[in-house]
């Protein structure tokens, strides 16, 4: 950025050339008629230019290369601080925020940037007009006060508009997102007119907005472009006046006229130009919240490698966005080598207590810990490699069967079979068209609802995490997928991982220890699966019996 800086100082001395080649060729070669001394001027007047066009070169190769390097350093902390706006943020939409790093690195990188770099200039080239003649410097005093009048109106009358514009507009590109996710849906139940009429009211609005401020910018800039004419009318006229009345050059002229040129461009360019500073400004403004939303955690100290052991107590947890906590005062223990069923009728809390376990959701009162320290002393991502999770609707990743099992890592391909066999689903995968290899499709669509749960299973119990999580994990299982699901948590209880895995059937209940039941956000009892069992008037299931539970009261 200094050597920007530094090249544009240079570039601007070197616009001198102008004004100061029309006062030789003016005053000195057509007084003198002499040929010799308008070449010699002629050639140093294009070596000049040549330079300068040089510098300009070097410089927005150097700017491409800033506007990298500026990219690089911020997009991974931007990706980081995206996604922890997305799990705080109930709305959504934080993934904007990469576009404004885009708006921001192209802003450094533009012809935006060199504009404001220039800029500083201007009042030195309005200084020199001065030092030609004090009426020809007031008339580029004018001239520049008129086109600076003309860029805050610019600000008050486009700026409000274009903010409400796109914030208009990012509601309804994160609405078109989401009906285009439930596309299925849209189709099936008609509702694609529906859907097309919000949208587009929505779109509307901001094209509306959009056109107001449009329209007011161009006649901001058609009346600055006028006005840049007519200052340029007004220097000669007024330079041919004081020609006239001998108090300038007729060389004097020409260069004054040149000069304010000079003087007025990059204020004009700005003008026009005010739509990316007001983009950039505002997306700097939007990426300094996000950072202030999301602070960064002090780096935690690394832990040795977790046994598993889980432990909630008098654990609250609110959703991003709710009023109220809608689980209250929960505690109990899994222990490793031990499985914890979580039952409860619709809406109990089932879900939003297994995302504060795996730290989803914050917990706003308690404590959720692993081995004795509490979730925020632990490394997410490290922490991640040590836990299965299976969440209730699944969505697997655009890219290979083996890629999700490996969750996009690099691929162990024995601990990617080990786990398919584990959720037993090798010999599925085996009879997909590719196998391991075989493209799920963007959410997973290439695979059936039970063939998804499945790999998502096996994504779970990739490289035997310690603390397996699994919300509903046979809503969509057949008789044969609820058996191979049985086998996996006795398999992992037997490796001494801790299981806590919600469900509203019966006969997954045959497989855990111990019971948890929650009510209305709250856990209503726990105990050995027997003694739970028989509280809710339920026998220990047979091992075929297909069963649904009741809803507790
Ligand atoms: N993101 C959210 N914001 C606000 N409230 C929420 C949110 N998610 C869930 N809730 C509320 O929390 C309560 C518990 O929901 P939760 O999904 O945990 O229930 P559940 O027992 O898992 O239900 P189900 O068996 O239907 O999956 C419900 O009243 C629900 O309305």
């Amino acid at each position: 950025m200094i050597a920007t800086l530094l090249f544009s100082m240079v570039i601007n001395i070197l616009l001198f050339v102008g004004p100061v080649y029309m006062l030789q060729v003016y005053d000195r070669v057509l007084s003198t008629r002499s040929l010799s001394t308008l070449f010699v001027v002629s050639v140093a007047a294009v070596a000049v230019v040549c330079l300068s066009g040089l510098i300009d070169f070097a410089r927005s190769r150097i700017l491409v290369r800033v506007g990298v390097s500026f990219d690089q350093q911020l997009s991974h902390a931007v990706f980081d601080k995206v996604v922890a706006a997305e799990l705080q943020n109930a709305k959504g939409g934080s993934w904007q925020n990469l576009r404004d790093l885009d708006a921001l690195r192209e802003f450094v990188t533009g012809s935006a940037l060199i504009t404001l770099f220039d800029a500083p200039w201007s009042p030195l080239f309005i200084l020199l007009c001065f030092l030609f003649h004090p009426i020809i410097g007031f008339v580029a005093l004018v001239g520049a006060i008129i086109i600076v009048g003309l860029a805050v109106l610019n600000e008050t009358l486009v700026t409000r508009r274009l903010k409400r514009a796109y914030s208009i507009t990012h509601e309804a590109q994160t609405f078109a997102n989401f009906a285009l996710r439930n596309k299925e849906v849209v189709h099936a139940l008609g509702m694609r007119g529906a859907v097309k009429n919000r949208w587009r009211g929505m779109h509307n609005d901001a094209l509306g907005w959009q056109s107001v401020a449009s329209d007011h910018g161009g006649t901001i800039l058609a009346i600055s472009k006028g006005v840049r004419a007519t200052l340029q009318l007004a220097i000669l006229g007024v330079g041919a006046m004081l020609a006239i009345e001998r108090e300038i050059s007729p060389g004097t002229m020409i260069a004054a006229s040149i000069l304010m040129g000079r003087a007025l461009q990059p204020i004009e360019a700005a003008v026009g130009q005010w739509r990316l500073f007001v983009s950039a400004r505002d997306a700097y403004g939007r990426l300094k919240e996000l950072f202030a939303a999301t602070p960064a955690a002090p780096p935690a100290m690394r832990l040795p490698d977790p046994e598993g052991h889980l432990r909630l107590r008098d654990v609250s947890i609110k959703p991003p966005g709710a009023e109220k906590p809608t689980v209250e005062n929960v505690s109990f223990d899994v222990r490793p080598g031990e499985i914890v069923a979580i039952i409860g009728p619709v809406a109990s809390g089932k879900t939003t207590l297994l995302r504060g376990i795996v730290g989803i959701w914050e917990t706003c009162q308690g404590t959720v810990s692993i081995d004795g320290a509490a979730l925020d002393q632990w490394d997410p991502e490290r922490l991640g490699t040590f836990i299965g999770y299976l969440p209730q609707d699944v969505e697997l990743f655009g890219g290979t069967v083996a890629e999700n099992i490996a969750r996009l890592g690099p691929i162990d391909e024995e601990a990617v079979v080990q786990a398919a066999k584990a959720a037993g689903i090798h010999g599925m995968i085996a009879g997909l068209p590719g196998g391991y290899d075989a493209n799920v499709g963007m959410g997973g669509t290439g695979l059936s609802g039970g063939q998804r749960q499945a790999v998502a299973l096996a994504r779970a119990l990739y490289r035997n995490p310690r603390l397996i999580v699994l919300d509903e994990p046979n809503s969509n299982l057949d008789h044969n997928g609820d058996v191979n699901l049985m086998n996996a948590l006795q398999a992992a209880r037997a490796n001494g991982a801790a299981v806590v895995v919600s469900t509203h059937r019966l006969p997954l209940l045959q497989c855990v220890d111990r019971i948890v039941v929650m009510m209305n956000g709250r856990l209503q009892s726990y105990g050995p699966r027997n003694d739970i069992l028989a509280q809710l008037g339920k026998a220990p299931a047979a091992p075929a019996t297909p069963n649904v539970l009741p809803q507790a009261s």
